[in-house]
């Protein structure tokens, strides 16, 4: 399932895919030669685009049928029609804490470009340092509001809050105020479109170390003592902590359970491995996600992208750690 089930699939699949692309193309010869018209040669492009929309090196479907989204794997425009009679409002929660201010412009940059466009966002910034927000251009459907929040001394205790703050936020506020809720990571960028393939009613993001290492050394907290633990043997994909969302409601549960983890494992002076991460781990490994969504969505820039990620629609900004985290 992870890079070990892939790279076999990505093996198999090679020869299947010279056999279909050689089936697609006397297919598109014999119906040019048999209808030169242009209208129909329109037609016959549409059809070939759809035949062509699906992908045979990497896995499309996780075992209890959620999709996994990957480029090639869908239709923008048909999900646009379909999303566009909804009128739904997406919220995104992200922070920008201390020295982490300095990413804001890139993330709301890139985002007012990238993340669904066309459509109702609103970005809800948490900062403890409001007056350093840069002014930027939303366009006309994307908002953006601007919550004070306090610092913690220790970084860990900045990014693990996030659960906290978002859960209280949607129970006072974002319940009201938006459909789907997304909290991303600031210390990343988008460098093409984010659309409304990323909408279900809970979504996770595969981590792109799972594509690069193999299965057994994932990161799950192991250790019995700490709520977080998954114990040996269990365990299917694993997810980034730097982008999830879904369905307020679901997101609210998601974030009310991973906080109290955290709150009892701080009872018991325990930090898991990977900190909110392990915790979501956790959650979605017995709350199944409706939705994956594939590396793409969050590559991290220190690995070596392999072929199957044909896109690098968001990625984690290179930062040195000790100087902004400390
Ligand atoms: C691949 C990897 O190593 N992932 C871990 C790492 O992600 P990251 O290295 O991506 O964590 P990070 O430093 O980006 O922190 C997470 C987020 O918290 C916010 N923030 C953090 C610190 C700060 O001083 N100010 C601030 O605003 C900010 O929105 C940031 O994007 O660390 C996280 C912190 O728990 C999680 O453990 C992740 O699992
Ligand atoms: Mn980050």
């Amino acid at each position: 399932m992870g890079c070990t089930g892939d790279k076999y699939i990505e093996r198999q699949s090679l020869g299947k895919i010279l056999i279909m692309w050689k089936i697609q193309l006397s297919l598109m010869d014999k119906l040019l030669h048999n209808c030169p018209k242009e209208g129909h040669l329109h037609l016959i492009l549409k059809i070939f685009s759809l035949i062509s929309c699906r992908r045979t090196d990497v896995l499309l479907v996780s075992p209890w049928l959620a999709p996994i989204v990957w480029e090639g794997t869908f239709n923008r425009d048909i999900l646009n029609a379909q999303y566009r009679q909804k009128n739904f409002v997406v919220g995104v929660a992200t922070f920008a804490v201390k020295k982490y201010v300095r990413f804001i412009e890139g993330f709301l940059g890139s985002a007012n470009k990238f993340f669904l466009s066309g459509h109702r966002v609103n970005f809800y910034l948490f900062t403890d340092h409001p007056e350093k927000v840069p002014s930027i251009n939303l366009a006309p459907e994307k908002r953006l509001f601007i919550i004070p929040v306090q610092n913690y001394s220790r970084w860990q205790d900045i990014s693990m809050n996030r659960m906290d703050i978002i859960s209280n936020h949607i129970h006072s506020h974002w319940r009201y105020e938006v459909d789907y809720l997304y909290s991303m990571d600031i210390d990343v960028q988008m460098f093409e479109h984010i659309g409304v393939e990323i909408i279900d009613t809970l979504v996770g993001t595969i981590s792109s170390w799972q594509y690069t290492k193999p299965r057994d050394s994932n990161s799950y907290e192991r250790h019995p003592e700490s709520r977080a633990a998954i114990p040996h043997g269990e365990g299917d994909f694993y997810y980034a902590a730097s982008f999830y969302g879904g369905s307020v409601s679901e997101v609210y549960k998601l974030t009310t359970a991973c906080f109290k983890g955290v709150t009892e494992d701080r009872a018991n002076g325990i930090e898991a491995k990977w900190h909110e991460e392990s915790h979501l781990n956790k959650y979605l490994l017995y709350h199944k996600p409706t939705r994956l969504l594939s590396p793409e969505y969050y590559w991290d820039e220190e690995l070596i992208r392999p072929r199957i990620i044909r896109v690098k629609r968001l990625s984690s900004v290179r930062k040195d750690l000790q100087e902004v985290r400390f």
